[in-house]
């Protein structure tokens, strides 16, 4: 186990900056998963943490000791990736053993310390398979074992689950949280994948354009978004956007106008800066509700696009006169009849973000 801070870490590829200033501090024993949209920097990152990219800018400290020019076999990182990296011509046994074969441990060492890697991740009737006898789950359960041996005081994991199918993922999570609660060892995971993150992560860290948008916990992040980008990039389906002007500002409330390009909507709101005149809503899915009375002021008028019947919840797909996208959850059956139809937004779920993307908070 051991603590990492990544303090002024920036990183170019030539004239491109793949990451700027990133500063993070990592606890001992916590499961870190950086997440965020192809190219945003963030298995760079790990990489930069594991030794196998350089980190000329800034510092990476591992236990408080500078790691930035340590060997990446003597950092006590391990690494997993998505393509499994075993050697094809191994058993499962000797790829896991390899490292600690190459260290010349003693074989009874060897044997217990696999045999026990392999207790963990129920791998023992299939060590004496080869790669291309085994299934992807079990290939990237060898590759896990492999860096269980080693002992790591971190994992690093490169979007592990990527090249398995829908089912064999979620049982995998499961299965790494179990091995994180087992081993206790700090762990950072690399995803492109929010549903992923949220589910694995103590701690969620949100990358876009080479810098972290926001970290915190996964909940958080969900009901508190400092910006567009993290609001819109959580949850699933998205958040709904939706354009606004600011028609008058009272001591603890604001009037917004033009919703939808015709409804008005009182928020409770403390301290709104009177020069912002335009504003877009943030509203999940589960603070819209389809309305029965037109009459009131903040009903939206919309029309259904479509419907997606999932079972146990209903998404409405509905566009405002604006053409913007509304989803509504509803547990109700389908939206049956005319597609005109009224919706009414939560006023305690909405969140205000300025035209910049940022979050505007009330006092
Ligand atoms: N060796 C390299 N030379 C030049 N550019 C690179 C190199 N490696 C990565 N990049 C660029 O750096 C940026 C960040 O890449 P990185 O692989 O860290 O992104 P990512 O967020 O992990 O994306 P993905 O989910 O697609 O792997 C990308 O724009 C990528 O094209």
């Amino acid at each position: 186990m051991a603590d990492l801070q990544i303090i002024n870490v920036s990183k170019s590829y030539g004239a491109v900056e793949v990451l700027r200033d990133i500063n993070l501090s990592i606890a001992s024993g916590e499961f870190v998963v950086f997440v965020g949209p192809s190219g945003c920097g963030k298995s760079t990152l790990l990489r930069m943490i594991s030794g196998l990219e350089e980190a000329p800018v800034g510092e990476i400290r591992l236990d408080g000791k500078v790691v930035n020019r340590v060997d990446p076999a003597k950092r006590g990182v391990a690494m997993v990736f998505q393509s499994y990296a075993l050697y094809p011509h191994m058993t499962a046994f000797q790829n896991m053993a390899f490292s600690l074969t190459m260290a010349r441990e003693p074989k009874a060492v060897i044997k217990e310390k696999v045999g026990r890697a392999a207790a963990i991740l129920r791998l023992e009737k299939l060590l004496e398979r080869r790669p291309g006898e085994l299934s992807g789950g079990q290939k990237q359960r060898v590759a896990i074992g492999r860096a269980i041996v080693r002992e790591p005081k971190v994992f690093l994991f490169d979007e592990p689950l990527s090249n398995l199918d829908t089912e064999l993922r979620v049982q995998m999570r499961a299965e790494l949280i179990q091995l994180h609660a087992k081993l206790g060892t700090t762990m950072i995971y690399v995803t492109h994948d929010q549903v992923e993150a949220m589910t694995l992560a103590d701690k969620m860290v949100v990358m876009n354009g080479g810098i972290i948008q926001q970290h915190g916990t996964p909940l958080g992040l969900y009901d508190d978004p400092d910006n567009k980008f993290v609001a819109g990039f959580i949850g699933s389906p998205k958040m709904n956007f939706i354009k606004a002007k600011v028609e008058a500002v009272r001591a603890d409330a604001i009037v917004l106008s033009d919703l939808g390009g015709r409804s008005r909507l009182e928020l409770p709101f403390r301290n709104f800066d009177t020069a912002i005149r335009e504003v877009e809503l943030g509203v999940r899915t589960e603070h819209i509700d389809i309305a029965q009375d037109a009459r009131a002021t903040d009903i939206l008028a919309a029309r259904v696009a479509f419907v997606e019947e999932l079972g146990d919840v209903t998404f409405i797909h509905t566009d405002l006169p604006t053409g913007e996208r509304l989803v509504v959850r509803s547990s109700k059956a389908r939206h049956k009849g005319s597609p005109e139809c009224f919706v009414k937004l939560d006023p305690a779920g909405v969140l205000l973000f300025g035209t910049n993307g940022e979050r505007i908070r009330s006092a």
